[in-house]
């Protein structure tokens, strides 16, 4: 059978978004991979599937796949554009839906943009997770091509912050998969590196797990915040500055990170049975 599928992206950070509320739909890591390529399928760097879900309070389940196939608890961009589509379903200018990172509450901010309670950052090492215990201020164990001692920081999915005096100069594609894949991140993680421009404004650009160089990444965006509000680089709410654009993140005194943001649709699709009955490649 076809399913519909709809495109949207958060700041260039794009994805596949299937409604499967009514019709469950969960297929293999390979079969993501085929939907996500940028070839053989529809393209996008996160695959996200609405599951019904009885959770109280909340109008969906965000089922969060990379593009690697691999599962994902926390997606910051793709929040934004699934609390977009229950608000235009219900007409309602707040939703909560459900995610394996807990449930996430989206309202509608100013010019178009959405907001989204991310929850409280987790500052813990074994919450990161990392492998050993460490300082998650300054994780001394992580260290490669003159890059060293990242923030640690769990949104829901592990982030590591390196906070750099040139951005633009960080070798991405070639730094990123090191530190994603680095020993000391059992789960691996998403690699942010930072900028501070003023206590108001952070450029940042980012490897994420599974998924490689993204335009934007929202998690990423709320991690390297609460980075560098611990490091005391910057005030508790600012601009971070991504490839694809800007999101306005705030840690707020009663420990929530709130991410504020626009979201775009693209265009909507049907996927057709080839991809959805794609054979596993024999590993
Ligand atoms: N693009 C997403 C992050 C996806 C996180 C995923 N790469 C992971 O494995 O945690 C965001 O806007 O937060």
């Amino acid at each position: 059978m076809t399913r519909e599928f709809l495109k949207m992206h958060g700041l260039g950070n794009d994805f596949v978004v299937i409604d499967a509320r009514s019709e469950p739909y969960s297929p293999p890591a390979a079969e993501v991979r085929a939907i996500a390529d940028r070839r053989m399928g529809v393209g996008c760097d996160q695959f996200i599937v609405l599951e019904q879900t009885d959770a109280p309070g909340a109008d969906a389940f965000m089922r969060i796949r990379n593009a690697d196939g691999s599962e994902a608890a926390a997606c910051g961009n793709a929040s934004r554009c699934v609390g977009w589509l229950l608000m235009e379903e219900s007409g309602r200018d707040r939703a909560s839906f459900q995610t394996a990172a807990g449930l996430l509450h989206a309202s509608r901010a100013d010019n178009g943009r959405i907001t989204v309670d991310m929850g409280a950052p987790r500052l813990d090492w074994a919450a990161i997770p990392l492998a050993a215990p460490a300082d998650t201020l300054r994780v001394e164990a992580v260290e490669h091509g003159g890059f060293a001692a990242p923030v640690a920081v769990n949104m829901g999915n592990p982030h590591a912050v390196f906070f750099v005096d040139d951005a633009e100069a960080v070798p991405l594609d070639e730094v990123g998969p090191v530190f994603e894949n680095h020993p000391a991140f059992p789960e691996r993680a998403n690699i942010e590196f930072a900028q501070v421009l003023s206590p108001t404004a952070i450029r940042m650009r980012v490897w994420e797990r599974g998924a490689g160089i993204t335009q934007a990444c929202g998690s990423g965006s709320c991690a390297t915040l609460v980075a560098a509000v611990r490091r005391g680089l910057t005030s508790r709410k600012a601009d971070i500055i991504l490839d694809g654009g800007t999101l306005t993140i705030e840690w707020t005194e009663d420990d929530r990170v709130l991410m504020t943001g626009p979201v775009a649709l693209a265009f909507s699709g049907r996927l057709a049975p080839e991809l959805t009955s794609v054979q596993p490649v024999s590993e």
